[in-house]
């Protein structure tokens, strides 16, 4: 018979004992080592990774109470906290052995035992094993892969008035609890904002889950969101928890919440207030502990005005709300973001120390960027492929909107708008410099502060 895949040391002073022991499980499994000094034990653990530990309780000759087998208990557990002991008292060791459960050992069997009922033992312990080691290897792989997505996020750039004010406010709530809503432009960085909150929260080693409301069907959303029971419909081929449960100790994302309908927006009310999930097609009730961090770029102020928003849900996600403003109101960021993209897509496409010039940033700057950082990103990508020297010029970057946007704003005629509309692109093509600003308007530098203070500017 093929013998069982497991490593196991046997440790007693009974030296017929551990040769009983030993003779009996090398016909079983694939490693038995034995020892009769339990100092050695940090050897063997040493050399080998053992499944499983079979332990004596009492030592020394006369040491009956069990102290010494509790004492080694604590070290192997110490020097492997997923160790599976087992330990061996004697007859009538009840009391002991409880309490050597309640430190940590897994089972314990009596001498003088049946070969058949150490087996038994032995192999119910070892599943108990293997599923330690999967949940291990399932926690060592899921940070992986968290760390791996967070690398991608970690670059929340920004050095302009409002990037720091959102800053401060993370780093004020990102250690507590309270439920998040970020508002902002789509493409403004609100899951970058999310995911800063929770790198910063105690909840920072569990799963970050992010679902795309936006993006899950009306009839998807129960199984998703809330999972499903094997056969509660006919895809159902087995037992599935939804994304509540997956995220339980964690945080969860609820990106474009606006875009709920207003049943789902009842049912996603309902499990916020219960704390409570249960999955369609069962009756069972699963307790959920998430940090709940929702967006939208939706009005939904408004929208709770129109009736299209449920007010006591926009109440339940709202205890705090970070609003990430939009690129056209942080132009100041505008050349650390474009050199982060610069080297991000140079590197990715052996263009390295790309340059980009005064007049290309100017242009750059004066856009107004509707779709934000993640249009910025793209146009930047676009101009690192296309360009043919190593610096980026005016026509490597195709802002059409801009033109028109440009052009159009040109097409009022009301004097005083139009007045203000040129001092501000003065002032933009200038880099804010009010000097050659008002060199450019024809102005001197007086003249162009009185009308600056005029229009509030
Ligand atoms: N401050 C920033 N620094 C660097 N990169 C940024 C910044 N803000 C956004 N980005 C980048 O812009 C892209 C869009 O960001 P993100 O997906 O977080 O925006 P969003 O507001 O959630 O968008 P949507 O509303 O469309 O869901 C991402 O590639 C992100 O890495």
């Amino acid at each position: 018979m093929a013998k069982t895949e497991a490593k196991i040391l046997v440790v007693d002073d009974d030296v017929d004992i551990l040769n009983t022991a030993r003779m009996y499980l090398k016909q079983q499994f694939t490693l038995v080592q034995i020892e009769n000094t339990p100092e050695n034990i940090p050897l063997h653990f040493d050399r080998e990774s053992f499944d499983i530990v079979l332990l004596d309780m009492n030592f020394r000759k006369g040491e009956n109470d069990g102290s010494d087998g509790l004492k080694w208990l604590n070290v192997i557990l110490n020097l492997d906290p997923n160790a599976i002991v087992i330990l061996i008292t004697a007859y009538g060791e009840f009391d002991l052995a409880v309490k050597a459960i309640k430190a940590g050992a897994t089972d314990f069997i009596t001498k003088p035992w049946k070969n058949e009922k150490l087996f038994g033992t032995i192999t119910s312990a070892l599943k108990l094993r293997q599923s330690k080691l999967e949940v291990d290897k399932l926690k060592t792989t899921q940070k992986t892969i968290s760390d791996d997505i967070d690398q991608k996020f970690e670059n929340f750039l920004g050095e302009s008035e409002p990037m720091l004010r959102v800053f401060s406010l993370l780093k004020k709530v990102g250690p507590t609890d309270a439920n998040v809503l970020i508002l902002g432009e789509n493409g403004t960085g609100k899951e970058l904002a999310a995911r800063a909150l929770h790198r910063q929260s105690s909840r920072s080693n569990e799963v970050f889950i992010s679902v795309d409301l936006g993006a899950i069907s009306e009839t998807l959303f129960e199984s998703e969101l809330f999972g499903h029971a094997k056969g509660a419909f006919t895809d159902a081929k087995e037992d599935k928890p939804g994304r509540f449960e997956v995220a339980s100790g964690g945080t969860l994302f609820l990106d474009e919440i606006g875009n709920l309908s207003m049943p789902l927006q009842a049912k996603l009310l309902s499990v916020l207030q219960k704390r409570k999930v249960s999955r369609v097609g069962s009756n069972k009730e699963v307790s959920i502990d998430i940090r709940l961090v929702c967006a939208t770029n939706m009005p939904l102020y408004d929208m709770v005005k129109e009736g299209t928003f449920r007010q006591d849900l926009l109440y339940r996600i709202n205890t705090v709300e970070l609003r990430v403003p939009s690129l056209a109101e942080r132009k100041d960021d505008m050349e650390l973001l474009v050199k982060h993209f610069m080297n991000m897509y140079g590197k990715k496409y052996k263009k390295p120390n790309m340059r980009i010039d005064a007049a290309t940033l100017n242009k750059l700057k004066r856009y107004n960027w509707p779709g934000n950082i993640r249009e910025l990103q793209h146009a930047i990508e676009r101009a690192i492929i296309l360009s043919e020297e190593n610096k980026l010029t005016t026509n490597d970057f195709l802002l059409q909107t801009s033109s028109q946007s440009e052009s159009s704003a040109d097409e009022t005629l009301n004097l005083t708008e139009m007045e203000k509309r040129l001092i501000l692109k003065a002032l933009d093509k200038n880099n804010g410099n009010v000097t050659r600003a008002a060199k450019e308007l024809g102005l001197d530098r007086l003249a162009l502060y009185r009308r600056l203070q005029k229009y509030g500017l």
